[in-house]
């Protein structure tokens, strides 16, 4: 894994663990072995190490955490480096990430590839740099730029690298040639002042003020994760205490990390956001055997709140889209809206003026359907009503060329009956967005019964193409994300009717880390939505809602939402929701006296008695509601394993990513926990059914030892 190849006076390190030459134990006993080798080589007078392929290496084995560490340590490879009595030229190019970049620092000098980047990105895993690069880059770059890099994990490039004192050179032929040309130049000169360890932090004597600004700035940026505050207290230790010593508490606050719930869900989120997009289907098609088309062409019809956006989504990385609105009025507007939110992005320097006029040149809006008849994929995002949409695919089926692929942004409704509507039921997929479509990172892609493995791998890849982290998922009543939220919005309703408030709720959801609670999110998108969807679900199934309603075809119900809509308060739109607002539109969301009235008085009439209702039960009536969901949803096989669920948590509905999502947080409560409490709970409200035991949660909470999260799918499913 570490060759060593001796050319004339210089030993060349070379580290060959492709695909990013992590440095794994093999790497690190050969770094180790090679350095003691070229020192004892009298022929050898400077050693260069360097990465094969196609980078010096991006960090440690992630994978080796959680394991038992193995010996040698990255800390000793690195001080048998430092301590070379023939000098260290570490050549970097690609990503010199982590660990890569603390062997650069424990080198005595540092070249690189003008076109590599480095960077601390352990902060994104949950650690920190615990091979000394919390006390290392400070001696080079000073306190400030050290902690924003550390705690921010951004790679930085070589230039700017170079400008802070981290590269000593640029490069821009060949690396090792000019590697070992730099190694001859520095042979015989004194080492002393080339070890970080025997240098000063420059600016240590303002260590306070950097450390108390900064650590401001991460508990703003960064609520509740503690490698941030980890990674600063150690940078302080560089500046405060001797060499020796911060590297003593730079290895405990390491340890702390290590050993962290935390960094165990972000390191499952590394991988995880590699695997989601892997898509297989269970006829075997998978994104390793099937080719998706090209798509060139994009229409969007409906061009509201959903339709708008997914028409920014295609123009910004320039596929031409035809936008299609029922009249020229709703079409202009769009149009406007359009051309609004690019000059946003303009503003906040996300594209360039040049960027949003050539998005708009390449957007054509229309008011029929006809001019649709040779784009490559539709997109529909007209209203959510069955019917219409049916309406619309049979008649695009008729306009488009056969080969054009139909998809809706449908939130809720099954596939297979869009499908139906078609003479093409394989070229029928959901591609669901989520709002703002512009903004959110997720696409939550649906198949259908007939939808054929090349579409599916079209729509992956499109996906991909725009930006989005796009997730696959079978067709069901509100496929993922919407099926499994529905019990986090029921439950944090119905402990309003129970004695809570909206602040209570989504404050201890909010202190767990979701991005928003329930209600302010229901107050954002607006609750006008949801009781449009109630009334006509009611009307479907002959069915009057009223207010003493309290179940709908034995399930329970809850008429407060319909009381807040007949009060006019749809949310932030109007002003008021389940908060009080400035204004409408206006963002900041106080608790509104009037509301704990409409919640008092809603109990008083429907002769609920209140209690006060424990943040803990909060949080598992939200949760393992949606977890047991969850695990309905692989049990079924509408998400093929875990880690999709968790993405689409993540990215689509605010999890917090330092919990990994809602699977991996059950795999870490312990899923006979989850289950007795899901039990609990069915029995307590048992006009609930989706709080029915799954059985595939039940099966694996019924082994003596937890199953890893890795097994929950595929073996215990094969035994339902
Ligand atoms: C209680 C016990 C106490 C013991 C004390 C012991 C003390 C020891 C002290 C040692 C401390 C060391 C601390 C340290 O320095 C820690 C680190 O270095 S952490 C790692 C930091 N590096 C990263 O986070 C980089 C992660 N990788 C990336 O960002 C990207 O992969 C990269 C930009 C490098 C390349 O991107 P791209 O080209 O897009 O490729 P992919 O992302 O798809 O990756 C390709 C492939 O490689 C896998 N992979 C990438 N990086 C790693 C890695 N570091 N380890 C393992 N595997 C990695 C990736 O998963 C992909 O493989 P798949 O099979 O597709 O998943
Ligand atoms: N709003 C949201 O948060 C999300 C909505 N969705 C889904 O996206 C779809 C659209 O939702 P929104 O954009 O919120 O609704 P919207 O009401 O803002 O927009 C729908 C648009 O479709 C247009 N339209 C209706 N019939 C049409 C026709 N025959 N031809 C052309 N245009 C027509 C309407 O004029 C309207 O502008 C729905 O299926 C919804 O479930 C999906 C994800 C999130």
């Amino acid at each position: 894994m570490v060759d060593y190849i001796v050319d004339g006076n210089i030993a060349v390190l070379e580290i060959n663990n492709p695909p990013v030459n992590a440095l794994s134990i093999h790497v690190r006993e050969g770094l180790l072995t090679g350095i003691q080798k070229a020192n004892q080589d009298g022929s050898v007078q400077a050693i260069v190490i360097i990465g094969k392929g196609s980078t010096f290496p991006s960090g440690a084995d992630i994978r080796e955490f959680g394991k038992p560490p193995k010996e040698p340590w990255l800390t000793a490879v690195g001080e048998a480096i430092e301590a070379s009595e023939k000098p260290v030229i570490s050549a970097l190019h690609g990503t010199a990430l982590g660990g890569g970049l603390e062997v650069a620092l424990f080198s005595h000098y540092r070249i690189a590839d003008e076109r590599s980047r480095v960077g601390f990105p352990e902060v994104k895993l949950g650690l920190l740099p615990g091979a000394q690069g919390t006390i290392r880059l400070p001696r080079l770059t000073g306190l400030a730029v050290a902690m924003r890099i550390i705690t921010s994990g951004d790679h930085i490039n070589a230039p700017e690298a170079l400008k802070y004192g981290i590269l000593d050179k640029l490069i821009s032929g060949n690396l090792l040639q000019e590697a070992k040309t730099f190694a001859k130049s520095v042979i015989g000169k004194p080492l002393d002042n080339r070890r970080l360890s025997k240098i000063a932090v420059r600016d240590a004597a303002t260590v306070d003020k950097h450390f108390d600004e900064a650590l401001a700035e991460v508990k703003r940026k960064y609520k509740g994760m503690i490698a941030p505050v980890n990674c600063l207290k150690s940078i302080r230790g560089s500046a405060k205490l001797p060499f020796v010593e911060a590297a003593r508490l730079e290895a405990a606050l390491f340890r702390e990390l290590l050993t962290s719930a935390q960094s165990a869900a972000l390191r499952y989120s590394f991988f995880a956001d590699r695997s989601a997009p892997r898509w297989k289907l269970p006829s075997g098609a998978s994104i390793e055997n099937t080719k998706p088309d090209i798509i060139k062409s994009v229409a969007v019809i409906g061009a509201g709140t959903m339709g708008s956006a997914i028409a920014i989504c295609f123009i910004r990385v320039g596929i031409p889209v035809l936008l299609v609105e029922q009249n020229d009025k709703l079409l202009q507007n769009a149009l406007k809206n359009i051309g609004q939110i690019l000059q946003g992005s303009v503003k906040l320097n996300r594209i360039t003026a040049d960027q949003r006029k050539q998005s708009l040149q390449i957007l054509r809006g229309e008011t029929s359907l006809d001019i649709v008849s040779d784009v490559d994929l539709v997109v529909e995002a007209v209203f959510e009503n069955l019917k219409l949409k049916q309406e619309i695919f049979a008649r695009l089926d008729k306009i488009c060329k056969p080969s054009a692929l139909l998809c809706s942004n449908t939130s809720t409704l099954d596939i297979d009956k869009i499908a139906v509507a078609t003479n093409r039921p394989g070229k029928v997929a959901g591609m669901h967005f989520f709002a703002p479509a512009h903004i959110m990172k997720l696409l939550e892609n649906v198949y259908g019964t007939h939808t054929s493995p090349s579409t599916v791998a079209t729509i992956m890849d499109i996906g991909k193409r725009i930006g989005k982290v796009s997730v696959l998922v079978r067709t069901c009543d509100g496929f993922v994300a919407n099926r499994m939220n529905r019990m986090v919005g029921n439950e944090a309703v119905f402990m309003l009717e129970e004695g809570a408030l909206p602040q209570d709720v989504d404050r201890v959801l909010e202190d767990f880390g979701m991005a928003m609670g329930p209600f302010r999110v229901t107050d954002l998108s607006g609750s006008d939505v949801g009781w449009r969807i109630r009334q006509e679900r009611a009307k479907e199934q002959g069915i009057q809602l009223t207010y003493e309603t309290r179940f709908v075809n034995g399930e329970r119900y809850s008429s407060l939402p319909d009381r807040l809509y007949e009060l006019g308060r749809y949310g932030q739109k109007t002003g008021k929701g389940w908060y009080r607002y400035e204004k409408p539109f206006a963002r900041t969301a106080y608790p509104d006296p009037e509301i704990t009235d409409v919640i008092n008085s809603h109990c008083r009439s429907l002769g609920i008695e209140r209690r006060v209702i424990p943040p803990q039960e909060i949080i598992e009536r939200c949760l393992f509601a949606a977890i047991n969901e969850g695990f309905k949803v692989l049990e079924e096989g509408v998400a093929e394993k875990p880690e999709n669920i968790d993405i689409i948590w993540q990215y689509g509905l605010g999890f917090p990513r330092y919990r990994g999502g809602p699977m991996f947080y059950a795999s870490q409560v312990g899923l006979k926990t989850i289950y007795e409490r899901v039990c609990y709970y069915y029995d307590a409200f048992p006009h609930s059914s989706y709080w029915a035991p799954s059985d595939l949660l039940r099966k694996l909470a019924s082994h003596s030892t937890e199953v890893p999260i890795d097994q929950w799918t595929s073996k215990e499913r094969s035994r339902l």
